[in-house]
């Protein structure tokens, strides 16, 4: 769940995707980059590291023009090398530079038809390179002029050959921006305008949050399966480029990815988790009529939202009893376990007179490897906290993800191969609630009646692209598991265009 943005405006863009990847950052914290497009060149900038350290005034002074795409990383193939950040760069045809949100599932096989079919050469493990190269492929077969049409008869040709999960901004040197989802939706993206005495300005992104910062008016979400073309002047082409596209975007989004104001599909974040709080404080009482539960508290950040309207169903107080550390980044999107288990209790400290003689009842967003709400649990208890119930506002994650949410092995997930009760026994909770999926489901159909389908695969294991096997899992799981990926460092040498790096004078 990468962060994306694309800009194409009527002054220079550097500034406005800097903000637009800042408020994109819960996306990804591994590597970010820009690249822009001025007077038939690229520029580009690409590092690991938050969006802060990675663009120094020296590299955003670089970065001229009035067209760019950025991208915040959260790897979910290949490496965490620098080799691997984004935006990708390929010269034919016309010139293209590409930004990456999802996970491709049939890159091996792509990579070996680009080499011996299509005569393109890919140099890293990422599979976001497979993708720009598979488009400029298809891309290439198109004439000199290339028309928004021809544009979306390449896109239409790229879903016939990628599988998985993928929502993509490119430049098109000379010919303006293009984004594109897959033909089920699953990673986010959304368009938006802004006018101006010189013209329109459009602006692409993952989340609408982007838009908002930006001062941009949310068009709406590119359907499943559509493409969005930007023409230098600012005006926009779509269309719907698959053969049978149905919306199945990932549930997952709106438990835990997305930031609560953006709005998906179409729905508020943030009302869909209040949905949540409110079908799972049902379930409680269903449960469970004659509790003892004494407060309720969130555990921060992104559970606040369902567990505050939790508690007010339940008619329970409701404590901020834990606080975060503001300086740490998401705990679950860092890339190995000791830095996981490390920065839970680095980003939380419970107050001690929230818990003292209480019977408190903790709720998360999710409970995915189980890294968080074991820790916390305990601090409640040190805390004097006299029973500890938990409480998920998503159902028992047990199935490995492969549409760009880094959960690659089953071993990992607590819930994995387990009931409800033994993960709660594992976590060491007095007593553990799960959100039962069908609610969950009715938790996002109740603010947009219009989300009928969903890829629940985290929950259900069943992978809306057909494609995913027991044989695809365990070669999955073998490679990208923690301890394999400790033990693939990465190579950040870049074959690349020109880098701007930081032995630069400022
Ligand atoms: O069971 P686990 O493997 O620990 O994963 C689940 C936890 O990780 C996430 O928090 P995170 O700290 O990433 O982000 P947040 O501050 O947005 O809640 C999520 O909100 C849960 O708290
Ligand atoms: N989380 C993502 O969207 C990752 C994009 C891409 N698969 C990568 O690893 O860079
Ligand atoms: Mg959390």
């Amino acid at each position: 769940m990468c962060g994306i943005v694309g800009l194409l405006a009527k002054q220079a863009v550097n500034q406005g995707i800097y903000d637009a990847l800042t408020v994109l950052q819960h996306r990804g914290q591994d590597a970010a980059g820009m690249m822009t497009w001025s007077e038939g060149r690229f520029l580009l900038r690409k590092s690991n590291g938050l969006v802060r350290d990675v663009f120094h005034t020296r590299h955003m002074a670089r970065l001229k023009g009035n067209l760019g795409i950025g991208h915040v990383r959260y790897p979910t193939a290949g490496s965490s090398s620098e080799a691997e950040s984004q935006p990708f760069y390929v010269n034919s045809p016309y010139g293209i530079a590409l930004a990456h949100n999802g996970n491709l599932t049939n890159s091996e096989q792509l990579k070996q038809e680009l080499f011996s079919t299509d005569l393109r050469h890919i140099n890293t493990s990422s599979d976001s390179e497979v993708l720009l190269n598979v488009f400029a492929h298809e891309l290439g077969k198109q004439g000199l002029h290339l028309e928004a049409e021809d544009i979306f008869d390449a896109v239409r040709r790229v879903h016939r050959r990628c599988k998985g999960g993928y929502a993509a901004v490119a430049i098109i040197n000379g010919f303006g921006m293009v984004a594109f989802r897959d033909p089920h939706g699953i990673r986010p993206v959304v368009f938006g305008t802004r006018q101006t005495d010189s013209g329109q300005e459009v602006m692409i992104a993952s989340e609408s949050v982007a838009l908002d910062v930006g001062g941009f008016e949310l068009e709406r979400d590119l359907g499943p399966g559509e493409a969005i073309f930007v023409d230098m002047q600012g005006q926009f082409h779509t269309q719907v480029c698959a053969d049978r596209p149905q919306l199945r975007s990932c549930i997952f989004e709106h438990v835990y990815l997305a930031r609560p104001d953006s709005i998906l599909d179409g729905a508020y974040v943030y009302g869909t988790r209040m949905q949540m709080g409110r079908k799972l404080g049902d379930r409680i009482l269903s449960e469970w009529p004659d509790h003892d539960i004494d407060v309720v508290i969130p555990i921060p950040d992104t559970s606040r939202t369902s567990a505050l309207e939790m508690a007010q169903h339940l008619g329970v107080t409701y404590r901020e009893g834990f606080m975060k550390n503001r300086y740490i980044g998401r705990t679950f999107i860092m890339p190995g376990q000791t830095q996981r288990k490390k920065s839970v209790r680095q980003k939380l400290n419970a107050i001690d007179v929230e818990f003292k003689g209480k019977n408190v009842l903790l709720v998360d967003d999710s409970i995915v490897r189980g890294t968080t709400c074991k820790q916390i649990i305990q601090m409640a208890r040190d805390a004097g906290a006299r029973k500890v119930y938990f409480a998920s506002a998503a159902p028992p994650v047990r199935y490995p993800n492969v549409y760009g949410i880094d959960m690659p092995a089953a071993v990992e997930l607590i819930a994995h191969g387990r009931t409800e009760e033994e993960v709660g026994e594992l976590i060491g909770a007095d007593r553990i609630f799960y959100q039962d999926l069908e609610d969950l489901k009715n938790a996002c159909r109740e603010v947009n009646p219009e989300m009928e389908a969903f890829d629940c695969s985290v929950f259900d294991g069943n992978y809306v692209t057909g494609d995913i096997d027991e044989a695809y899992l365990a070669v999955l799981e073998a490679s990208r598991n923690d301890s394999a990926k400790d033990q693939s460092a990465g190579d950040h040498a870049l074959v690349d265009m020109h880098n701007q790096d930081d032995d630069l004078d400022d």
